[in-house]
C-alpha cells in the first residue's frame, strides 16, 4: 500500500459536513458529544484537525460553544454567496461568515451543483469570493457514476479544478483545499476504494504542480469524501495525496466521527 511521505507537512483534516441536518439545539448537543469524545479518548489535534460545517442557522450558536468553551473544533459553513451584499433572497455573504468567525466554506458541492445548478464558474466565483474574505474554500469536485463507468473521471474531475480556481494566485491557490468526491459514493454506501480515491486525488495535486508549481501543490490538502465510515478511514488516509476526508452521514453521529477524527488509531485494513 502506498503511504505517506516522510516529513509530509499538511496536517490530516476531517470536514463534517451536517447537510440540512440538526437545528441550532441539536447541534449544542452534537459539539458537547463530540468534544467530550475526543476529550476522552485523548484525540491529538496536532494528528488531525477536526471541523464542522453545520446549516447557517447554527453558526452562531456553535460558534458562541466553540469560543466560550474555548474548544479545540473548528466550524465553518456550507456554502457562501458570490455576491457581496444587495437584493439576492436566502443568500449569505462571506462578510456574514466571517463575523461569525468562520474558519471554512464548502463551495461546489455535488449536491449544490445537483439540485442548484452551480456550474464551475459560480464555483470559481465563490472560491474567490471565499478567499477574499479570509475563509478558506473547501472545493468539491467529482464524477457521476456515468462519468467513471466511462473512465474518464480524471479528465472530468480536472477539468472541474481547473474551473473551480481559474484565475486565481498560486498564493491563493495554497491556502485552500480541494474535496475529490465522487458522486456515486455519496450517501450511497459505496465508497470508493482507496486506490481510486489515489488516482484522482495524486492526479489533482499534479495539475496543481503544473499550474501553480511544486511548492504550491505541496501545500494544499486534497480530501476525500462519499461514504467514509470509521470502518474504511485509516486504509484512505494510509494514501499519500489524501489529506483527510469530508465525511456526510457519519458526522452525524459521536462515536463514528471521533473514530474516524482518530483514524491515525485505526488499523488500515
Ligand atoms: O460532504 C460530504 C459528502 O457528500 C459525503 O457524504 P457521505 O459521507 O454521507 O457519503
Amino acid at each position: 500500500m502506498a503511504s505517506k511521505t516522510p516529513g509530509q507537512s499538511r496536517k490530516p483534516l476531517m470536514a463534517g459536513n451536517w447537510k440540512m441536518n440538526l437545528n441550532h439545539v441539536e447541534a449544542v448537543g452534537l459539539v458537547q458529544k463530540l468534544t467530550w469524545t475526543l476529550d476522552d479518548k485523548r484525540h491529538d489535534p496536532e494528528k488531525s484537525e477536526v471541523v464542522v460545517l453545520p446549516p447557517f442557522t447554527d453558526l452562531r450558536t456553535v460558534q458562541t460553544l466553540v469560543e466560550g468553551d474555548r474548544l479545540t473544533l473548528g466550524y465553518g459553513a456550507q456554502d457562501v454567496s458570490a455576491h457581496d451584499n444587495g437584493a439576492y433572497t436566502g443568500e449569505i455573504s462571506v462578510e456574514m461568515l466571517a463575523k461569525l468567525n468562520c474558519s471554512y466554506v464548502a463551495v461546489g458541492h455535488s449536491e449544490r451543483r445537483q439540485y442548484h445548478a452551480e456550474d464551475d464558474a459560480l464555483v470559481n466565483a465563490k472560491t474567490a469570493k471565499a478567499l477574499s474574505g479570509g475563509i478558506t474554500p473547501i472545493v468539491c469536485v467529482g464524477e457521476g457514476l456515468d462519468v467513471r463507468q466511462a473512465g474518464q473521471q480524471v479528465p472530468y474531475t480536472l477539468s472541474q479544478v481547473d474551473g473551480a480556481l481559474a484565475g486565481l494566485t498560486a498564493e491563493q491557490v495554497a491556502a485552500l483545499v480541494i474535496a475529490y468526491e465522487p458522486v456515486w459514493a455519496i450517501g450511497t454506501g459505496e465508497v470508493a476504494t482507496p486506490e481510486d480515491a489515489q488516482e484522482v486525488c495524486s492526479a489533482i495535486r499534479s495539475r496543481l504542480s503544473e499550474v501553480h508549481g511544486a511548492d504550491v501543490a505541496d501545500k494544499v490538502r486534497i480530501l476525500y469524501g462519499g461514504s467514509v465510515k470509521s470502518n474504511n478511514v485509516a486504509s484512505i488516509m494510509a494514501q499519500p495525496d489524501v489529506d483527510g476526508c469530508l465525511v456526510g452521514g457519519a458526522s452525524l453521529q459521536v462515536e463514528e466521527f471521533a473514530a474516524i477524527a482518530r483514524f491515525y488509531d485505526l488499523p488500515a485494513l
